[in-house]
Protein backbone atom coordinates (compact mmCIF):
# COMPACT_ATOMS: atom_id res chain seq x y z
CA UNK A 1 0.00 0.00 0.00
CA UNK A 2 1.40 3.55 -0.62
CA UNK A 3 1.00 5.97 1.90
CA UNK A 4 2.91 9.03 2.27
CA UNK A 5 3.47 11.42 5.26
CA UNK A 6 3.16 15.04 4.56
CA UNK A 7 4.63 17.63 7.21
CA UNK A 8 3.27 21.56 7.10
CA UNK A 9 3.37 24.38 9.84
CA UNK A 10 1.45 27.07 10.71
CA UNK A 11 0.67 29.57 13.30
CA UNK A 12 -2.81 29.58 15.03
CA UNK A 13 -3.06 31.60 18.08
CA UNK A 14 0.23 32.47 18.18
CA UNK A 15 1.04 28.74 18.44
CA UNK A 16 3.36 27.11 16.39
CA UNK A 17 1.69 24.11 15.18
CA UNK A 18 2.94 20.89 13.09
CA UNK A 19 0.52 18.85 11.00
CA UNK A 20 0.48 16.45 8.63
CA UNK A 21 -2.62 16.67 5.73
CA UNK A 22 -5.43 14.56 6.93
CA UNK A 23 -7.29 15.37 3.45
CA UNK A 24 -5.26 16.47 0.10
CA UNK A 25 -6.04 17.04 -3.25
CA UNK A 26 -4.12 16.80 -5.91
CA UNK A 27 -4.58 18.53 -8.94
CA UNK A 28 -8.26 17.47 -9.28
CA UNK A 29 -9.87 18.07 -12.40
CA UNK A 30 -13.87 17.80 -12.55
CA UNK A 31 -16.56 17.81 -14.40
CA UNK A 32 -20.41 16.53 -14.28
CA UNK A 33 -21.08 15.20 -17.20
CA UNK A 34 -18.42 14.15 -20.16
CA UNK A 35 -17.05 17.25 -22.04
CA UNK A 36 -19.07 19.93 -20.14
CA UNK A 37 -17.10 22.66 -19.09
CA UNK A 38 -14.76 21.70 -15.54
CA UNK A 39 -16.31 22.36 -12.19
CA UNK A 40 -12.90 22.43 -10.39
CA UNK A 41 -9.78 22.85 -12.66
CA UNK A 42 -6.26 21.64 -10.86
CA UNK A 43 -7.29 21.91 -7.60
CA UNK A 44 -4.23 21.24 -5.10
CA UNK A 45 -5.83 21.68 -1.57
CA UNK A 46 -4.34 20.36 1.66
CA UNK A 47 -6.35 19.99 4.99
CA UNK A 48 -4.04 19.57 8.11
CA UNK A 49 -4.97 17.05 11.09
CA UNK A 50 -6.65 18.67 13.42
CA UNK A 51 -7.16 21.71 11.40
CA UNK A 52 -10.63 23.74 11.44
CA UNK A 53 -10.80 24.91 7.37
CA UNK A 54 -13.51 26.96 5.74
CA UNK A 55 -14.03 27.16 2.48
CA UNK A 56 -15.68 30.59 1.24
CA UNK A 57 -16.94 31.73 -2.77
CA UNK A 58 -19.65 32.65 -4.48
CA UNK A 59 -22.29 30.72 -5.21
CA UNK A 60 -21.69 27.45 -8.06
CA UNK A 61 -17.89 27.52 -7.51
CA UNK A 62 -17.70 24.18 -6.49
CA UNK A 63 -17.48 23.95 -2.67
CA UNK A 64 -20.05 21.44 -2.34
CA UNK A 65 -18.28 19.46 -5.49
CA UNK A 66 -15.21 19.55 -3.31
CA UNK A 67 -16.81 17.51 -0.28
CA UNK A 68 -18.83 15.06 -2.22
CA UNK A 69 -15.17 14.23 -4.41
CA UNK A 70 -13.57 13.62 -0.54
CA UNK A 71 -16.33 11.45 0.52
CA UNK A 72 -15.90 9.28 -2.90
CA UNK A 73 -19.58 10.30 -4.04
CA UNK A 74 -18.28 11.35 -7.52
CA UNK A 75 -14.82 10.85 -9.44
CA UNK A 76 -12.42 13.04 -10.66
CA UNK A 77 -11.49 13.73 -14.26
CA UNK A 78 -7.97 13.58 -13.15
CA UNK A 79 -5.70 13.73 -10.34
CA UNK A 80 -5.73 11.94 -6.53
CA UNK A 81 -7.51 12.44 -3.31
CA UNK A 82 -5.26 10.95 -0.17
CA UNK A 83 -6.48 10.43 3.05
CA UNK A 84 -4.11 10.13 5.61
CA UNK A 85 -1.66 9.85 3.60
CA UNK A 86 -3.98 6.47 1.59
CA UNK A 87 -5.20 6.94 -1.84
CA UNK A 88 -8.81 7.30 -1.55
CA UNK A 89 -9.48 4.54 -4.12
CA UNK A 90 -8.00 1.93 -2.06
CA UNK A 91 -10.07 2.82 0.63
CA UNK A 92 -12.99 0.59 1.44
CA UNK A 93 -17.19 2.08 2.16
CA UNK A 94 -16.72 1.03 5.43
CA UNK A 95 -13.26 2.34 6.33
CA UNK A 96 -14.49 5.48 4.80
CA UNK A 97 -17.55 5.53 6.09
CA UNK A 98 -15.22 5.50 9.75
CA UNK A 99 -13.16 8.19 8.76
CA UNK A 100 -15.65 10.96 7.88
CA UNK A 101 -19.04 11.63 8.21
CA UNK A 102 -20.82 15.23 6.02
CA UNK A 103 -23.87 17.17 7.48
CA UNK A 104 -25.09 18.12 4.15
CA UNK A 105 -27.16 21.53 3.06
CA UNK A 106 -30.02 19.68 2.19
CA UNK A 107 -31.15 15.72 4.14
CA UNK A 108 -33.91 14.31 2.33
CA UNK A 109 -35.87 12.50 4.87
CA UNK A 110 -38.20 10.13 3.66
CA UNK A 111 -38.74 7.59 6.52
CA UNK A 112 -41.02 8.96 10.09
CA UNK A 113 -37.78 7.77 11.88
CA UNK A 114 -37.86 8.84 15.52
CA UNK A 115 -35.21 11.21 16.15
CA UNK A 116 -32.96 8.24 17.85
CA UNK A 117 -33.63 5.66 15.24
CA UNK A 118 -32.70 8.32 12.71
CA UNK A 119 -28.89 8.98 14.47
CA UNK A 120 -28.38 5.58 14.97
CA UNK A 121 -27.99 5.22 11.04
CA UNK A 122 -24.57 7.12 11.89
CA UNK A 123 -23.08 4.01 13.17
CA UNK A 124 -24.04 1.65 9.87
CA UNK A 125 -20.04 1.66 9.38
CA UNK A 126 -19.38 0.47 12.27
CA UNK A 127 -21.91 -2.82 12.06
CA UNK A 128 -21.90 -6.27 10.43
CA UNK A 129 -24.85 -6.17 7.37
CA UNK A 130 -27.11 -8.22 9.60
CA UNK A 131 -26.63 -6.75 13.06
CA UNK A 132 -28.56 -4.17 14.99
CA UNK A 133 -27.16 -1.20 17.22
CA UNK A 134 -25.85 -2.41 20.76
CA UNK A 135 -25.94 -0.81 24.22
CA UNK A 136 -22.62 0.74 22.78
CA UNK A 137 -24.00 2.43 19.81
CA UNK A 138 -26.85 3.41 22.09
CA UNK A 139 -24.69 5.32 24.16
CA UNK A 140 -22.55 7.27 21.24
CA UNK A 141 -26.11 8.39 19.64
CA UNK A 142 -27.33 9.65 23.06
CA UNK A 143 -24.42 11.63 23.46
CA UNK A 144 -24.03 12.69 20.25
CA UNK A 145 -27.69 14.27 21.08
CA UNK A 146 -26.87 15.62 24.08
CA UNK A 147 -23.57 17.46 22.52
CA UNK A 148 -26.60 19.29 20.40
CA UNK A 149 -28.59 20.09 22.71
CA UNK A 150 -31.49 17.95 21.41
CA UNK A 151 -31.55 15.21 23.98
CA UNK A 152 -35.22 16.23 25.07
CA UNK A 153 -36.06 14.92 20.94
CA UNK A 154 -35.25 11.57 21.49
CA UNK A 155 -38.29 10.29 20.46
CA UNK A 156 -39.75 12.97 18.07
CA UNK A 157 -40.74 11.95 14.55
CA UNK A 158 -37.79 13.42 12.86
CA UNK A 159 -40.79 14.77 10.06
CA UNK A 160 -42.16 16.70 12.19
CA UNK A 161 -39.26 19.05 13.41
CA UNK A 162 -38.17 22.44 12.40
CA UNK A 163 -35.48 23.02 9.62
CA UNK A 164 -32.92 24.25 12.36
CA UNK A 165 -33.96 21.83 14.78
CA UNK A 166 -33.34 19.03 11.71
CA UNK A 167 -29.68 20.52 11.13
CA UNK A 168 -29.08 20.45 14.52
CA UNK A 169 -30.38 16.46 14.24
CA UNK A 170 -28.68 15.88 11.30
CA UNK A 171 -25.42 16.98 13.10
CA UNK A 172 -25.45 14.36 15.69
CA UNK A 173 -26.48 12.07 13.31
CA UNK A 174 -22.64 12.87 11.50
CA UNK A 175 -21.06 12.93 15.68
CA UNK A 176 -22.54 9.54 15.57
CA UNK A 177 -20.34 8.52 13.44
CA UNK A 178 -17.34 9.29 15.19
CA UNK A 179 -15.21 10.72 11.97
CA UNK A 180 -11.75 11.86 12.49
CA UNK A 181 -12.66 14.28 9.58
CA UNK A 182 -16.45 16.20 9.54
CA UNK A 183 -17.55 17.59 6.67
CA UNK A 184 -19.94 20.41 6.89
CA UNK A 185 -21.68 22.25 3.55
CA UNK A 186 -23.09 25.24 5.32
CA UNK A 187 -24.44 23.84 8.74
CA UNK A 188 -25.44 27.29 10.26
CA UNK A 189 -27.38 28.69 7.14
CA UNK A 190 -31.32 27.88 8.68
CA UNK A 191 -30.20 28.04 12.18
CA UNK A 192 -30.97 31.73 14.80
CA UNK A 193 -28.65 33.02 16.25
CA UNK A 194 -29.24 30.78 19.62
CA UNK A 195 -28.37 27.51 17.43
CA UNK A 196 -25.75 29.37 15.65
CA UNK A 197 -23.76 29.77 18.78
CA UNK A 198 -24.43 26.16 19.48
CA UNK A 199 -22.69 24.70 16.36
CA UNK A 200 -19.53 27.56 16.88
CA UNK A 201 -19.03 25.88 20.41
CA UNK A 202 -19.55 22.59 19.16
CA UNK A 203 -17.55 22.75 16.19
CA UNK A 204 -14.52 24.72 18.74
CA UNK A 205 -15.18 21.94 21.29
CA UNK A 206 -14.51 19.06 18.43
CA UNK A 207 -11.66 20.69 17.40
CA UNK A 208 -9.64 20.56 20.40
CA UNK A 209 -10.83 16.85 20.98
CA UNK A 210 -8.62 16.73 17.75
CA UNK A 211 -11.72 15.93 14.69
CA UNK A 212 -10.50 17.50 12.15
CA UNK A 213 -13.30 20.31 10.46
CA UNK A 214 -14.03 20.98 6.77
CA UNK A 215 -16.56 23.37 6.38
CA UNK A 216 -18.30 25.53 3.50
CA UNK A 217 -20.09 28.68 4.52
CA UNK A 218 -20.90 31.82 3.26
CA UNK A 219 -20.48 33.85 6.91
CA UNK A 220 -16.87 35.57 6.69
CA UNK A 221 -17.69 35.84 10.35
CA UNK A 222 -17.86 32.65 10.84
CA UNK A 223 -14.40 32.30 9.72
CA UNK A 224 -12.71 34.75 11.18
CA UNK A 225 -14.04 33.21 14.82
CA UNK A 226 -13.43 29.80 14.47
CA UNK A 227 -11.42 28.79 11.68
CA UNK A 228 -7.53 28.24 11.56
CA UNK A 229 -7.35 28.26 8.01
CA UNK A 230 -9.44 29.69 5.16
CA UNK A 231 -10.19 28.59 1.42
CA UNK A 232 -11.17 30.78 -1.09
CA UNK A 233 -12.68 29.71 -4.20
CA UNK A 234 -13.21 31.29 -7.16
CA UNK A 235 -14.76 29.45 -10.51
CA UNK A 236 -13.19 26.34 -9.76
CA UNK A 237 -9.90 27.52 -8.74
CA UNK A 238 -8.15 27.73 -5.35
CA UNK A 239 -7.73 31.97 -4.97
CA UNK A 240 -6.28 31.78 -1.51
CA UNK A 241 -5.19 28.74 0.84
CA UNK A 242 -3.70 29.65 3.95
CA UNK A 243 -4.13 30.61 7.98
CA UNK A 244 -6.93 32.86 8.53
CA UNK A 245 -5.19 35.57 9.77
CA UNK A 246 -4.01 36.16 6.31
CA UNK A 247 -6.88 35.46 4.40
CA UNK A 248 -9.36 38.28 4.44
CA UNK A 249 -8.09 41.76 2.55
CA UNK A 250 -11.24 44.54 1.21
CA UNK A 251 -8.66 43.43 -2.11
CA UNK A 252 -9.21 39.65 -2.39
CA UNK A 253 -12.87 39.52 -1.11
CA UNK A 254 -13.55 42.33 -3.41
CA UNK A 255 -12.07 40.20 -6.42
CA UNK A 256 -13.27 37.08 -5.18
CA UNK A 257 -17.11 37.89 -5.15
CA UNK A 258 -16.86 40.91 -8.20
CA UNK A 259 -18.52 43.68 -5.79
CA UNK A 260 -16.47 46.11 -3.43
CA UNK A 261 -16.32 44.40 0.30
CA UNK A 262 -14.40 46.08 3.04
CA UNK A 263 -12.75 44.59 5.79
CA UNK A 264 -12.12 46.62 8.99
CA UNK A 265 -11.44 46.12 12.71
CA UNK A 266 -14.11 46.71 14.98
CA UNK A 267 -13.96 46.83 18.65
CA UNK A 268 -10.81 44.40 18.34
CA UNK A 269 -12.44 41.90 15.68
CA UNK A 270 -12.11 41.42 12.00
CA UNK A 271 -15.63 42.33 10.41
CA UNK A 272 -16.52 41.78 7.02
CA UNK A 273 -18.57 45.09 5.33
CA UNK A 274 -20.35 45.05 2.06
N1 LIG B 1 -25.55 17.04 -10.15
C1 LIG B 1 -25.11 18.02 -10.92
N2 LIG B 1 -25.13 17.92 -12.26
C2 LIG B 1 -24.66 18.91 -13.06
N3 LIG B 1 -24.12 20.06 -12.59
C3 LIG B 1 -24.07 20.20 -11.25
C4 LIG B 1 -24.55 19.21 -10.35
N4 LIG B 1 -24.36 19.65 -9.08
C5 LIG B 1 -23.79 20.86 -9.19
N5 LIG B 1 -23.62 21.21 -10.48
C6 LIG B 1 -23.00 22.45 -10.97
O1 LIG B 1 -21.63 22.46 -10.54
C7 LIG B 1 -21.24 23.78 -10.16
C8 LIG B 1 -20.68 23.74 -8.73
O2 LIG B 1 -21.74 23.40 -7.84
P1 LIG B 1 -21.52 23.32 -6.27
O3 LIG B 1 -22.81 22.86 -5.67
O4 LIG B 1 -20.30 22.53 -6.00
O5 LIG B 1 -21.25 24.86 -5.93
P2 LIG B 1 -21.13 25.59 -4.52
O6 LIG B 1 -19.90 26.41 -4.58
O7 LIG B 1 -21.24 24.60 -3.42
O8 LIG B 1 -22.41 26.54 -4.56
P3 LIG B 1 -23.37 27.13 -3.39
O9 LIG B 1 -22.57 28.15 -2.64
O10 LIG B 1 -24.47 27.77 -4.18
O11 LIG B 1 -23.85 25.98 -2.54
C9 LIG B 1 -22.46 24.67 -10.33
O12 LIG B 1 -22.34 25.34 -11.56
C10 LIG B 1 -23.62 23.70 -10.38
O13 LIG B 1 -24.66 24.20 -11.21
Amino acid sequence: MVRETRVSRYIFKGKILTEHSLLRFDHISFAYRPKHSLVLQGVQLEIPAGSLTTILGPNGVGKSTLLFLALGWLRPLHGHIWLDGRPQHECTRREMGQFMSLVPQQEQLTFAYSVLEYILLGRAPYLSSLSAPGAEDYAIALEALQQVGMEDFAQRNIMELSGGERQMVVIARALTQQPRLLLLDEPTTHLDLHNKAQVRNLLHRLQQQGVTILMTTHEPELAVDLASHVVLMQQGRILYAGTTENAFTSERLSQLYHSPVQVAQIAGRQVVLW
